[in-house]
């Protein structure tokens, strides 16, 4: 945890553990800058920017994007906001993917969403997105107000290119062989958190009570430091 009182979290989880959701939740409740990586991609495959046009194939088919440009992506936009707190949602999703964000910042907490994968295939299929925010709904889950329009701006919502049911299998394939050792790269750097369950509104709870904790002790030991320098 660095002294000057900045927090750097990552959530991690299968597609449709809920990491969207949560990490929604966690930015209002704490203010931590969300950066989500499929937010990202997706908003280069809606401007049909060059990188955009290059990736939309082989994200459709689930596979993920390399891992050098993936890297650089994110640590350009981690430069622009070094000095807040941030919450990283959708990377690192293999170990190079780590080690490269580890080269540069060190990791506070990992939050490890824990979901069935037979409990995620469902959500998915019914899942609604607002792209220019990430804004998620569901139609069981959490419903637009007005169906198929955005809460906040009433702009319309969309269904992942990539939420069918061959392409939710094989997205879920890349996350065991590809993602899962980044628990335990984490774990082994003793920063794992796991919530498990198959519900979000019961894991966010705890999700939320930990985050307590953890950042009042960072409060404390900001505190600590001013009054150590101002002697
Ligand atoms: N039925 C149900 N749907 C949920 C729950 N939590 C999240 N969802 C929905 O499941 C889908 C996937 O959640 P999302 O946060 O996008 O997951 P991510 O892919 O890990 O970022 C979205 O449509 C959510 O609205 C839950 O507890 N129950
Ligand atoms: N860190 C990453 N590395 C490689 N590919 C990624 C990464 N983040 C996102 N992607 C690509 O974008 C897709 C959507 O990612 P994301 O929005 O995080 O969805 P989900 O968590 O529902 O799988 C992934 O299936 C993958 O193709």
């Amino acid at each position: 945890m660095s002294s000057s009182g900045i927090f750097r979290a990552v959530i991690i989880g299968p597609p449709g553990s809920g990491k969207g959701t949560v990490s929604g939740r966690i930015s209002k409740s704490f203010g931590l800058k969300h950066i989500s990586s499929g937010d990202i991609l997706r908003a280069n495959i809606n401007a049909k920017t060059e990188l955009g046009l290059l990736l939309k194939s082989s994200i459709d088919r689930g596979q993920l994007v390399p891992d050098h440009v993936m890297s650089r992506l994110i640590l350009t936009d981690l430069r622009a906001i070094e000095q807040s707190s941030w919450l990283l949602d959708g990377f690192p999703r293999t170990v190079t993917q780590a080690d490269s964000l580890d080269q540069v910042y060190s990791v506070d907490t990992v939050i490890n969403l824990n979901v069935p994968f037979h409990t995620i295939k469902e959500r998915l299929t019914s899942r609604w997105t607002h792209l220019p925010s990430g804004r998620v709904y569901n139609i069981d889950f959490n419903p637009p107000k007005v169906p198929g329009r955005d809460d906040v701006t009433g702009e319309p919502l969309v269904q992942r290119d990539d939420d069918t049911p061959d392409t939710v299998t094989r997205r879920l394939k890349a996350y065991e062989t590809q993602t899962e050792p980044v628990l335990e790269y984490y774990r082994s750097k003793g920063v794992l958190e796991t919530f498990s369950g198959t519900e979000t509104n019961k894991i966010w709870p705890h999700v939320e009570t930990f985050l307590h904790k953890k950042l009042s002790t960072i409060n404390k030991a900001k505190m600590i430091c001013t009054s150590l320098m101002t002697k």
